[in-house]
């Protein structure tokens, strides 16, 4: 569904990601785990269409090369961006930012089904729909930022950082919902800190070290890689045994 190959992406002079590569197929959660600055979000950024990639990359989605289009043409083929931070409209009600995620083209046929599932899935926003955003908890904002984007109609959803700041409870909720959402179909990258609950709902992992591919591989050996326990699930190097 979604290749990238040879992606790279400068600020200035500084290089945030060298040469990646990464793959993902129709109803599959990826996620991709790396250390801070590690170049996570750009890679999103650059899926997205908000930041330009250097020449000399492919980004190819559903047959088509997308890497040149601009950010509005990517969301209509189907790629919706959940940024970190969320992006909502804080003086917005829930209902308004629902409907600002309904604005591409491709989303206008089976609206009033499309927001009825996204009430379903996030039943605390049906109760909310008339409230402010800003006066919502940190985790009812991320439900609501996942609702706008899934109001788009995308295939593909790249979520950055979708438990930031939430309790343990509500960002529990925040991945029931990651996958309910993959048994409808729909594909999702995940940035993720939460290492432990990326590797336990993704079907594959991406390590990226310096902007740079450092590994890859099916979520559940991904758990039992002593490099990936020490480095993201922060268990010790197991001693060597004695001779
Ligand atoms: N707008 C920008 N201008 C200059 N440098 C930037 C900009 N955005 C990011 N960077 C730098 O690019 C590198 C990658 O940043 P990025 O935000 O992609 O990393 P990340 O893996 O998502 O980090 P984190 O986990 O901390 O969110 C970092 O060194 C960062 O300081």
């Amino acid at each position: 569904m979604l290749e990238v190959a040879a992606l790279s992406h400068f600020y200035g002079k500084h290089q945030a990601l060298a040469d990646i590569a990464l793959a993902i197929g129709q109803g599959e959660i990826v996620a991709i785990l790396g250390a801070n600055g590690a170049g996570k979000s750009t890679l999103l950024k650059s899926i997205a269409g908000l930041v330009k990639p250097a020449p000399g990359a492919t980004i190819r989605f559903e047959g088509h090369h997308i890497g040149e289009l601009p950010a509005h043409l990517i969301v209509e083929r189907g790629i919706a961006l959940v940024p970190e931070g969320r992006g909502v409209f804080g003086d917005l009600t829930v209902a308004e930012n629902l409907q600002l995620g309904a604005h591409p083209a491709r989303a206008r046929a089976g609206e009033a089904d499309r927001l009825a599932r996204i009430l379903r899935l996030f039943p605390r926003l049906a109760e909310r729909m008339a409230q402010a955003v800003r006066t919502m908890s940190g985790g009812e904002q991320q439900m609501v930022a996942i609702g706008r984007a899934l109001m788009s109609n995308p295939l593909l959803l790249l979520l950055d950082e979708p438990s930031l700041g939430l309790s343990p409870l509500l960002s529990r909720e925040v991945f029931r919902a990651l996958a309910e959402i993959r048994s409808s179909g729909l594909s999702v990258l995940l940035v993720e800190q939460n290492a432990r609950a990326s590797l336990d709902i993704a079907d594959r992992v991406y390590l990226i070290e310096s902007g740079r591919n450092a590994g890859s591989g099916p979520a559940s050996a991904m758990k039992n890689d002593p490099e990936v326990q020490r480095a993201y699930l922060g268990k010790a190097r197991a001693a060597p045994s004695p001779p």
